[in-house]
């Protein structure tokens, strides 16, 4: 056993009708067994089966805080596998704050975030990808989210990477055994099998790291960037989509310095707005430092709404497009006339050359008025051409589980490169090996107290 403590902790959210205390580790049965008084007074909490619910009270000395529901679970046949039970009170902060302090009184501690599910991985309950998964379950808000945590927590992504290592295993095995017969010159492992094993590994990894940009735009929103002059009417276009106001709109230009950011789902599709600072030539050091941090966030956005006043001239425009364009290469650009209201049908003509002229997607709103700003985000869904995901899917959304990815990556392309150039076993061993070692520290088969506790101190407590 490899805790001894038994922890204890609140597991529902505050203001429910019934709040659930869960305890869990060896002395869980007995603890709780030490407050509880069964209603049905034969009956003991420690000799109850397994999976039964056992109604009685709480008291602390002569009175009573609640009457409750126990629930039993005996290892391992329990969430964190250790003897666990649960105690169903009513849900007032007041009756579990005293439910916990008696716990406490008779020898538990209190839960650190995410130690229930620590103890599940520690007792090989879940890998570490599936409690990450854990976490991004609860977290889940939309049913893309919901359905990558639910396919990563079953364990998809586990048992592809797990098949992935065990082929690594049995090719570096035969290498390293070469390697016991060196004075011989035999060769166990057929290097022709060994590429074409390569070859795959190679292409499964790709493929897993590649499904990060469609795993990442899910999970963390589609980010589009709102640029454009100042007065354009970014910030009233952010706030038209976010339905909310969120920025300061006025008629003074240069009114956002610093970058407003905010999520919202649009017709399933998660998108992360991003307005900026209007670009202009400034003396002001602040306004400066926000342009700065415009260009940054253009970099980092994957679609971006340059934002033209339809009232400026062709010349600004010009100077506009010939500014942003170039920052904008590998990412959907798409020019937004803004304040459409206020021109004539004939200069919209015009525009509307110029933007063909540009080759780009345009589109001409009035953010004040809401006027075509539903076809507007119509046009961002289609840009964003999510493909929609199944609990099949497996799909990459963690960053440490990416950058892991693509080290291993790099060390499968050093084997593949080595097998080509004929390099001696133990130097091919030792690319494997490599490649083993990032991919087990996605399943937690290499880990570290470091790498450990700083993916469970983000969970919440009573996890
Ligand atoms: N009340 C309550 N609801 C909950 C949980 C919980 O711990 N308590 N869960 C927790 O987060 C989730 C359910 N997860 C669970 C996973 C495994 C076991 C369990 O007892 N597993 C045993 C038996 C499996 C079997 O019957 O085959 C085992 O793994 O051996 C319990 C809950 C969601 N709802
Ligand atoms: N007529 C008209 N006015 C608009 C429209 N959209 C925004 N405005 C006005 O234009 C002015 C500037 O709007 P903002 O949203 O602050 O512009 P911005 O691009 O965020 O400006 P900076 O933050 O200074 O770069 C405000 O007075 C808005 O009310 C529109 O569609 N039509
Ligand atoms: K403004
Ligand atoms: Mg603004």
């Amino acid at each position: 056993m490899i805790n001894q403590d038994t922890i204890c902790a609140v597991a529902t959210a505050q203001g429910g009708a019934i709040g659930i205390i869960r305890v869990s580790g060896p002395e869980a049965i007995a603890i709780t067994s030490s407050i509880f008084m069964p209603v049905q007074e034969k009956v003991k909490l420690q000799e109850k089966e397994a999976y039964t619910l056992t109604f009685g009270k709480i008291c602390k000395r002569e009175e009573v805080i609640d009457e409750v529901l126990v629930s039993l679970f005996r290892a391992p046949h329990s969430y964190t596998g250790e003897d666990s039970t649960e105690i169903s009170c009513h849900g007032s902060s007041y009756i579990l704050q005293q439910v916990m302090q008696l716990l406490i009184e008779k020898g538990c501690r209190s839960a650190l975030p995410g130690e229930f599910t620590q103890r599940a991985f520690l007792n090989g309950k879940m890998d570490l990808s599936q409690a990450e998964a854990v976490a991004d379950l609860i977290a889940s808000s939309s049913a893309a989210t919901h359905r990558l945590a639910m396919s990563q927590m079953r364990g998809g992504f586990s048992k592809e990477l797990t098949d992935l290592r065990t082929q690594l295993l049995n090719f570096v095995s035969m290498v390293e055994l070469e390697l016991d017969f060196s004075e011989e010159d035999v060769e166990f492992a057929n290097r022709d099998a060994l590429l074409k094993l390569t070859e795959n590994i190679e292409q499964v990894i790709t493929r897993l790291a590649d499904s990060f940009n469609v795993g990442n735009a899910i999970k963390n929103g589609i980010p589009v960037a709102i640029i454009g002059e100042t007065n354009a009417g970014k910030s009233t276009l952010l706030n038209v989509l976010l339905n909310e106001e969120k920025a300061i709109v006025s008629d003074i230009h240069g009114t956002t310095r610093d970058v407003i950011e905010d999520t919202i789902t649009i017709k399933g599709t998660l998108f992360r707005f991003i307005d900026t600072a209007g670009i202009r030539e400034t003396h002001d050091k602040i306004e400066s430092i926000g342009i700065e941090r415009t260009f940054r966030k253009l970099d980092q956005a994957e679609i971006v709404l340059c934002m033209i006043a339809a009232t400026d001239s062709h010349e600004q425009i010009e100077q506009l497009a010939a500014k942003i364009k170039p920052k904008c290469k590998g990412k959907q650009l798409i020019m937004v006339f803004n304040k459409s209201d206020l021109i004539t049908e004939e200069q919209k003509n015009d525009l509307e050359k110029l933007a063909i002229k540009h080759k780009s997607s345009h589109i001409f709103i009035s953010a004040k008025n809401r006027e075509n700003t539903i076809e507007l985000e119509d046009l961002l869904v289609k840009t964003a051409n999510l493909p929609t995901v199944t609990q099949n899917d497996v799909i990459v959304t963690n960053i440490r589980h990416y950058e892991a990815l693509v080290h291993a990556l790099d060390s499968i392309h050093r084997v593949k490169d080595g097998l080509h150039n004929n390099i001696s076993g133990d130097f091919l061993s030792q690319d494997i090996r490599e490649c083993m070692h990032y991919l087990g520290e996605i399943t937690g088969t290499i880990s570290n107290d470091e790498i450990l506790g700083n993916i469970f101190s983000h969970f919440c407590i009573g996890k």
